[in-house]
């Protein structure tokens, strides 16, 4: 049977806006009050996963989340009509109205962590959406989250979807972004490498001092138990809380892995010779380590280029090739390095880049941007299929998107009260495009 690595990449909601939210997040915090563009950002997003269906690939689309969110608002207490609770939570509270106003489901690696069936014990693929507790804004995110992926992956034959895991900081999920698949072929058995940021339960492990590491051990844990993973096909490994301490938040900022590569830094992680010896142990095939050395590139360099946050994707000839932030081209080390990288014998053989500027504002390049899920040809003709990507569906979004979207946004619009039904109408629009049925709150 053919098997596949499909990529759904989120779709960015009419609410993309810069509001200096990810403590941790250098971008983020360095451009907060920007004014952002929401219809160049879902276009950015749209142009670069039809590049991909146009490259042959398996590609697929989430719908954004209901922003603002206005049943969290009412839940911490603000009442009456709607306009009503957006204006006083914008005079009383305005950072807890910013945090229920972002985009931020667009970047689905952060959505959940996937196993392939190849990889788990009962032959699903299984989904367990992140908690994503360490950030307010996005812990809005897993209930929809979930939502949306049962209507996306909405047959229980093949898929098994999971609640989320309990919201505490012990729990610390930030899903597919701290979780790489290794593999020989993407139907084969790999092994599932969860890299965490702290171990939540031993106060004299090692963790970052200044900045917080979102991924605990024990979530990784978790999700492992619940994909039904066997110990042979996992490696659980720390991330160096150094570089989490230099604006490195998720794992996907510094390394990236598809089949049998794994492109990192060389101070990516903790204890990397013993741990890169378990995975060669673990794996039937043999592993590339692509390291890069500070030398060539700094820790500075690869957190303003996102050179980590790179898709590494296997094209129909074979070759592997890398899909870039424009960014990686516009900083000279980075540049230098991905001319050199080509040529250098490892099974990555191209570089193409793609403008995802507003997203990068935000600190979300193309893989934050996009959540892997490998699949038979069996499991493909399972998915919703009007998720899937292809010339139809690229011009009705992009119609979808010039109908509803605005071309500017600043903080200080979340208040206006028009932004609510543009949300709604534009989302329930999506719904019926997607047939995804009721996802949303305003919906049921
Ligand atoms: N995987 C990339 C995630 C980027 C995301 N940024 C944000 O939420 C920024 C939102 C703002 O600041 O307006 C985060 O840090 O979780």
């Amino acid at each position: 049977m053919k098997h596949f690595e499909a990529n759904f990449d989120g779709l960015v909601g009419p609410t993309h806006n810069y509001a200096g939210l990810s403590f941790g997040n250098v971008a983020s915090l360095s451009n907060a009050a920007l004014t952002s563009n929401p219809k160049a950002a879902a276009k950015q997003g749209l142009q670069k996963a039809k590049a991909l269906a146009d490259l042959g690939m398996v590609q697929g689309v989430l719908a954004p989340q209901e922003r603002p969110d206005l049943y969290t608002l009412r839940r911490i207490g603000f009442s009456g009509s709607d306009a009503e609770v957006l204006q006083k939570a914008a005079q009383q509270a305005p950072a807890l109205l910013n945090a229920c106003c972002s985009a931020s489901s667009m970047w689905t690696a952060n959505a959940a962590t996937v196993s392939p069936s190849a990889d788990t014990r009962d032959g699903k693929v299984h989904f367990t959406p992140a908690n994503l507790v360490d950030k307010l804004h996005r812990s809005i995110e897993p209930i929809t989250t979930g939502n949306i992926l049962k209507a996306t992956f909405n047959n229980d034959r093949h898929f098994r979807h999971h609640q989320h895991l309990p919201e505490h900081t012990s729990f610390g999920d930030e899903g597919a972004a701290n979780h790489t698949r290794l593999c020989s072929e993407y139907g084969h058995a790999g092994v599932e490498l969860f890299v965490y940021g702290q171990e939540a339960t031993n106060p004299s492990a090692v963790k970052p001092i200044k900045y917080p590491a979102r991924q605990t051990l024990e979530a990784s844990q978790a999700v492992a138990r619940l994909h039904q993973l066997d110990d042979e096909s996992c490696v659980f490994m720390q991330q160096n809380p150094d570089v989490i301490d230099q604006g490195v938040f998720h794992n996907d900022v510094i390394s990236v892995g598809n089949q049998n590569v794994l492109f990192y830094h060389e101070q990516a992680f903790l204890n990397t010779d013993a741990k890169f010896d378990e995975i060669r142990r673990k794996m039937n095939t043999e592993m590339h380590f692509v390291k890069v050395a500070t030398s060539q590139v700094s820790i500075d360099d690869a957190v303003r280029s996102y050179l980590f946050n790179t898709q590494i994707i296997t094209l129909p000839s074979g070759e592997m090739a890398i899909i870039a932030p424009t960014n990686c081209q516009e900083n000279p080390a980075v540049f230098a390095y991905l001319n050199e990288l080509v040529t250098l014998g490892t099974p990555i053989k191209q570089v193409r880049y793609y403008d995802v500027k507003q997203s990068m504002q935000n600190g979300g390049g193309p893989a934050c941007l996009r959540l892997r899920v490998a699949m038979n040809e069996q499991e493909v003709a399972a998915v919703n299929q009007n998720t899937l990507m292809n010339d139809a569906l690229f011009t009705r979004l992009n119609a979808w998107v010039d109908k509803h979207y605005r071309d500017q946004l600043t903080v200080s619009d979340l208040a206006d009260p028009q932004l609510i039904i543009e949300s709604r109408t534009a989302l329930d629009e999506l719904t019926q495009i997607l047939k995804l049925g009721s996802v949303y709150q305003f919906q049921r």
